[in-house]
């Protein structure tokens, strides 16, 4: 199979070589096209991979009808619409840690800037004029800087402005005094950091919560003569705000690499001399761009080729080490899934998923979604995958819950799935057979032990003599082989449920007529 990759953004040619050299894929660079060109063309592709040009919104991933994977090629995916992404079923990796150390020294390079005043001296400079005195700068050196978001980046640009002699302190939800102390730099909230800090640089993500985080009110409240950097997105720092605040003199000058609108030109912040602006370079150095090509290019092949992948944005990331241990138990959860719903015949109101033995001691999110997905494929077919399976179920007002339990019932490994619909429950129970597969050993509450596989016949049936011969020659009748069997009674004389795995589907009229049998009770035709 040969899948179709567009790539939308200028990447790294050494970068994209994972790609080029893998046989099945075919590999389309476009980067002028305009949003009407990409929506006429997205429909031929399997994968689109952008930097942060490209706006991925939910128009476009409407046309996408063959798109499975949307890799950004950096670490900020406010220019991809997640949800219509996962609503649609398409997973979205990202490359988190490629541009970390360039985007750190970028805002290292920002904040020398912007103290020197080295644009602007190098502009007049530019323009034949030679002034000592209207450039002079302030020393970084004991000057306190205030990071607002201490993640990959705000840790790098911490120790940097450490290393430069700054007094650092930083606010993120997830700082705690330990960790500040550890990292040598103080702790404080928002409002703390700002006001306490003469260089504020923010490093969160966008999203509704940061955005204008930095706005009148921040301003307002930090010390006068402060420095500000931006140097992650445009919007978190309200651009007009900003603007009042340093014609007001309130904010000495700003260093902005990102804007809230970009390509950033004609925007009256670039009037100010304070101002001093670059067009989001942070991560444009050869080796990041090179680590974040490569890094989404494997992921790309690893989605499309069915391995797991390592970055994504919107399906929660397992470390490899648990992946490996539950990735033999997915066919097995989503073969309970379809197994169960069949059965159940009706729609899921309720889904319960227990897991015992080995399985209550590792991460089992993952097996949760493939047996769901199991479940929703019945109603909405192939179009359900691990990326929207729990997504799709909440808006069908499906509620999942998930447990686990030490108590292995006599197997290592036990995954047992109940449905409530709206005239009951009904359960299913799998266990994972070292070197034998997966294994069907509970139908409600009878055992029975069969490869969860191909065509099947589920018979309830009352547990009495000469019912297994007519149900065996009704089938014959039908030219289908049976290829197994497997019964089991709640009590002698009392109900029964026969399982067999037959060579071909049951068709409505052998159906029909099993259903006559006067013993039997229900018969439903499983195809797995
Ligand atoms: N200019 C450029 O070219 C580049 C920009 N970036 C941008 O830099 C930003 C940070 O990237 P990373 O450090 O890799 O991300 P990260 O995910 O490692 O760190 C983000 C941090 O922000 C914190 N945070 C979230 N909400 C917050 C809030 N309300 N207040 C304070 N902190 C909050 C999080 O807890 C997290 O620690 C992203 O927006 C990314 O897009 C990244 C690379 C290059
Ligand atoms: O692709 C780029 O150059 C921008 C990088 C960036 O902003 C990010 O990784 O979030």
């Amino acid at each position: 199979m040969t899948f179709n990759v567009l790539i939308s953004d200028p990447l790294s040619e050494e970068g994209i070589q994972p790609l080029r050299e893998s046989e099945n894929f075919t590999i389309v660079m476009e980067t002028n096209l305009s949003p009407e060109e990409l929506g006429n063309r997205i429909g031929e592709f399997d994968a689109l991979l952008v930097r942060s040009q490209t706006q991925v919104t939910r128009e476009l991933i409407h046309k996408a009808t063959n798109l499975k994977i949307i890799g950004r090629a950096g670490v900020g995916v406010d220019n991809i619409d997640l949800e219509a992404a996962t609503e649609n079923g398409i997973i979205v990796v990202n490359a988190p840690n490629g541009n970390t150390n360039s985007a750190a020294e970028h805002t290292m390079a920002m904040i020398m800037a912007l103290s020197r005043n080295i644009p602007q001296a190098f502009h007049a400079l530019k323009n034949r004029q030679w002034d000592r005195k209207k450039y002079v700068g302030v020393e970084i050196k004991n000057k306190t800087l205030g990071i607002v978001g201490l993640g990959r980046i705000g840790v790098e640009v911490a120790a940097r402005a450490k290393g430069q002699r700054m007094n650092v302190i930083a606010y993120d939800p997830f700082l705690t005094e330990e960790k500040a102390e550890q990292l040598g730099i103080g702790y404080g909230t928002l409002e703390e950091v700002l006001k306490k800090a003469d260089f504020i640089t923010v490093h969160t993500p966008l999203m509704k919560e940061t955005r204008h985080m930095i706005n009148a009110h921040a301003f307002e409240i930090m010390k006068s003569g402060v420095q500000i950097i931006n140097c992650a997105r445009g919007g978190i720092i309200d651009e007009n705000a900003l603007y009042d605040a340093i014609v007001s003199g309130k904010v000495a000058g700003a260093a902005l690499d990102v804007f809230e609108e970009e390509p950033f030109v004609d925007h009256k912040l670039l009037e100010l001399e304070q101002v001093v602006a670059t067009p989001h370079l942070g991560a444009s150095t050869i080796e990041a761009q090179e680590i974040v090509a490569i890094d989404v290019s494997h992921d790309v092949i690893r989605f499309l080729n069915g391995d797991v992948v390592k970055n994504p944005v919107n399906l929660p990331s397992v470390p490899s080490e648990i992946m490996y241990k539950i990735e033999p138990y997915f066919h097995l959860a989503e073969k309970l899934g379809t197994f169960l719903i069949d059965l159940t015949n009706e729609v899921a109101e309720e889904v319960y998923i227990t897991y015992s033995g080995d399985l209550s001691e590792i991460e089992v999110a993952p097996l949760t979604r493939n047996t769901v997905k199991g479940i929703l494929k019945r109603y909405l077919g192939s179009h359900v995958n691990d990326v929207n399976a729990l997504y799709l179920a909440d808006k069908k007002g499906i509620t999942v819950k998930e447990s686990k339990t030490s108590s292995t019932k006599g197997f290592t490994n036990l995954i047992t799935v109940e449905i409530k619909s709206k005239s009951g429950r009904r359960k299913v129970a799998g266990t994972l057979l070292n070197g034998f597969g997966p294994r069907l050993v509970k139908v409600d509450d009878y055992s029975v032990d069969v490869t969860p596989k191909g065509h099947m016949v589920v018979i309830q049936h009352t547990d009495q003599p000469g019912v297994i011969g007519r149900m065996g020659s009704t089938i014959a009748k039908h030219h289908i082989n049976i290829a197994t069997m497997q019964v089991d009674r709640s009590d002698v004389g009392g109900n029964a449920i026969m399982i067999l795995t037959i060579d071909k589907h049951l068709e409505t009229e052998a159906l029909e007529e099993l259903k006559s049998l006067d013993e039997i009770k229900d018969v439903t035709a499983i195809d797995l």
